[in-house]
């Protein structure tokens, strides 16, 4: 046993040292292996990740035998116990090389399935399944590729995944935990999480509630009632995703003011010939209005921006990568020009921020305060970026109104002709009636419901679906659920959270939860849940800082350097310090509270109940059975 802290200090010094070279060949390793599938490249990483094993368990075994509990240095003792969790490296060799081969069996098959039509070509899922998922209104062309795609994918990984939970909760008892749910949810350092998931997720039902009821009445308007039940669950391929967690594709169908619709961001993005680079290049451009961090050069040379064209395979969901060595950092995307691909870009970009500013502490230390720190820190600029403050000021929207906002409207169109980005509104200052700022009437009401709307149905839909993920996974792993029902388990929890049903029926045969990329790919999904409140709360801490008055979701933080300092300085920290003392740093609170995402929402709610009430709709799934076509 060791008493001394200085030899602490040495053990550390020495891990940091031997981490950042044995961390940065595996994921440049596993780098090589994601962007280009083969099998010499697997092999390659596979002998990286072992060598990373190796490493852990060294480490990990020594720093059992300091006695901390009389050390001084707070930082010494956090990090000899973040040391002490070695995950799948617990694993006897034999065991973690299965361990190993059947993730990337689980995540190769899941990256590498196609759909293909009888006689014609073979659809991978981004862009083509994802496109269909998101603009065909024909029922029978969205089955298709909804059942094709659970065909490809989930039925192939069932057996795979059985083996999985096996040898995840091997890894986690030899870790100290019951189960690998249990090591997962220690990342979050809190007695009183799962009690505190649930307040989290009834404070929020009444608003998924509402939302569910009125789309479900405008599928049942579209669809017709032989498909929509006004009392039942909705069928899971028609809400514009392959997955049902988001519902922003199938805006135009559910728009409340159709009369006032809003502009088609992806349609102004096409006209005005972004590329994907550019959209990168905005991203970045958040963060340094903020006076945060820029990306380095590295960034731009080895980011895999778009789906490459030589044939390769590649693994296309979006990831940011920090190769722990404090200058290499990328994202791998297969770009499309969408707003959904702008704002999913911002997200990353969001990680990567997060990665240069804790790149100069420990290795052990840069991760988030938590895994949900590090999602929210994107999604809050997101909820900037897509206001029509933001979005008008980039030229991304054409039309003349804008936000009653703070009025600094700097022109801020970019670099390229301003007059080829928004034609109307450089015509409103061209005409001589230039003012102060290119104001008119802000938003109407009714413009500022389907603005809420649109956002909604990203960040409401969304809240079920990044609830039951883990809930569904957690009971896998402590035996609630066994192999034999973990489909029918998966469509009670999509049943009684979503309220959706599947469109044809299921059988065990069928593994439907792993044709979602988090569960071929054992990536936890709680962080997801955790950052959409997170988010808001950021929100509204960063609006506060930036001297924003209005309604929040108003709110664009562009530019105010006073928002990105209180943003740096909490991003800095890393993992070093327990997550409440981080959200208290920015947010002057230490408990997550739905309050700044209920205040965000608050008009689309009053107008959701107004109108639920009026239709006279029933809140709920009390008709619950799943009806079929015949
Ligand atoms: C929300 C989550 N985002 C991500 O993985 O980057 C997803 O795509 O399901
Ligand atoms: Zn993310």
């Amino acid at each position: 046993r060791f008493y001394n802290e200085t030899v602490a200090k040495a053990f550390l010094q020495f891990y940091d040292q031997t981490a950042q070279i044995v961390w940065s060949q595996f994921m440049e390793a596993t780098w090589n292996y994601v962007t280009n599938i083969t099998k010499k490249n697997r092999e390659e990483m596979l002998h990286k990740d072992s060598e990373r094993s190796k490493h852990m368990l060294y480490f990990g075994t020594r720093a059992r035998l300091f006695k901390t509990s009389r050390f001084q240095d707070p930082d010494v003792k956090r990090l000899l116990s973040k040391l002490l969790n070695i995950d799948k490296a617990a694993l006897p060799q034999d065991e973690l090389r299965e361990y190993n081969q059947l993730l990337a069996y689980m995540e190769t098959t899941y990256s590498m399935a196609q759909v293909c039509l009888n006689e014609g070509p073979c659809m991978p899922l981004e862009p083509d399944l994802q496109e269909v998922m998101a603009t065909s209104r024909d029922q029978k062309e969205l089955l298709w590729a909804w059942q094709g795609w659970r065909d490809a994918v989930g039925r192939q990984l069932r057996i795979t995944f059985e083996r999985y939970v096996q040898l995840s909760n091997k890894a986690a008892n030899l870790n100290g935990y019951k189960d690998m749910g249990a090591l997962w949810r220690s990342k979050y350092e809190s007695e009183t999480l799962e009690d505190d998931l649930e307040q989290l997720y009834q404070e929020l039902q009444p608003l998924y509630l509402n939302l569910h009821a009125y789309v479900r009445r405008a599928l049942h308007r579209h669809y017709g009632p032989e498909l929509i039940d006004p009392r039942g669950p909705i069928p899971a391929h028609l809400l514009g995703n392959m997955w049902a967690q988001s519902w922003v594709n199938i805006l135009d169908l559910v728009l409340p003011f159709p009369k006032k619709p809003p502009e088609d961001i992806t349609k102004i993005m096409k006209s005005q010939h972004w590329k994907p680079s550019k959209m990168f290049e905005e991203a970045e451009k958040f963060f340094t209005s903020l006076g945060m961090l820029s990306t380095p050069p590295s960034f731009w040379k080895n980011s895999m921006m778009e789906r490459p064209a030589d044939g390769r395979e590649v693994e296309c969901h979006a990831s940011a990568w920090d190769f722990y060595n404090g200058r290499d950092f990328r994202i791998k995307k297969c770009t499309e020009v969408t707003v959904e691909d702008l704002l999913s870009i911002f997200h990353q970009m969001g990680h990567i921020q997060y990665f240069l500013q804790y790149r100069n502490l420990s290795v052990i230390f840069r991760a988030g305060a938590n895994p949900a720190f590090e999602e929210a820190v994107g999604s809050v600029i997101t909820l900037s970026a897509s206001s029509h403050k933001y979005l008008l000021n980039r030229g991304l929207l054409s039309h003349q109104h804008q936000d009653s906002g703070d009025g600094n409207q700097e022109d801020r169109s970019r670099a390229t002709k301003p007059e080829a980005a928004a034609p109307a509104l450089w015509a409103s200052l061209k005409g001589g009636r230039a003012r102060s700022h290119p104001l008119t009437a802000p938003p109407s009401p009714e413009e500022e419901v389907n603005f809420l709307m649109s956002v909604a149905l990203e960040k409401i839909a969304f809240i079920p679906f990044s609830y039951l993920m883990d809930l569904f996974r957690w009971k896998v792993f402590d035996g609630t659920i066994q192999k034999d029902v973990y489909n029918q388990e998966w469509w009670n929890l999509r049943l009684k959270y979503q309220g959706l049903c599947p469109p044809i029926p299921r059988t065990e045969e069928d593994f439907d939860p792993g044709a979602k990329f988090h569960i071929s790919a054992s990536v936890p999904y709680l962080r997801y849940f955790l950052s959409l409140v997170l988010q808001f709360q950021f929100h509204e801490s960063l609006c506060k800082a930036s001297g924003h008055i209005g309604p929040l979701h108003r709110c664009d933080i562009y530019n105010s350097k006073k928002a990105g300092k209180l943003l740096e300085d909490v991003l800095k920290l890393g993992s070093s310090k327990p997550w409440p003392e981080v959200l208290q740093k920015i947010t002057g609170q230490t408990q997550m509270s739905t309050k700044a995402l209920m205040t965000y929402f608050k008009p689309l709610l009053n107008w959701l109940v107004t109108e639920n009430v009026r239709q006279g709709e029933i809140l709920g799934w009390p008709d619950f059975s799943c009806t079929f076509e015949e």
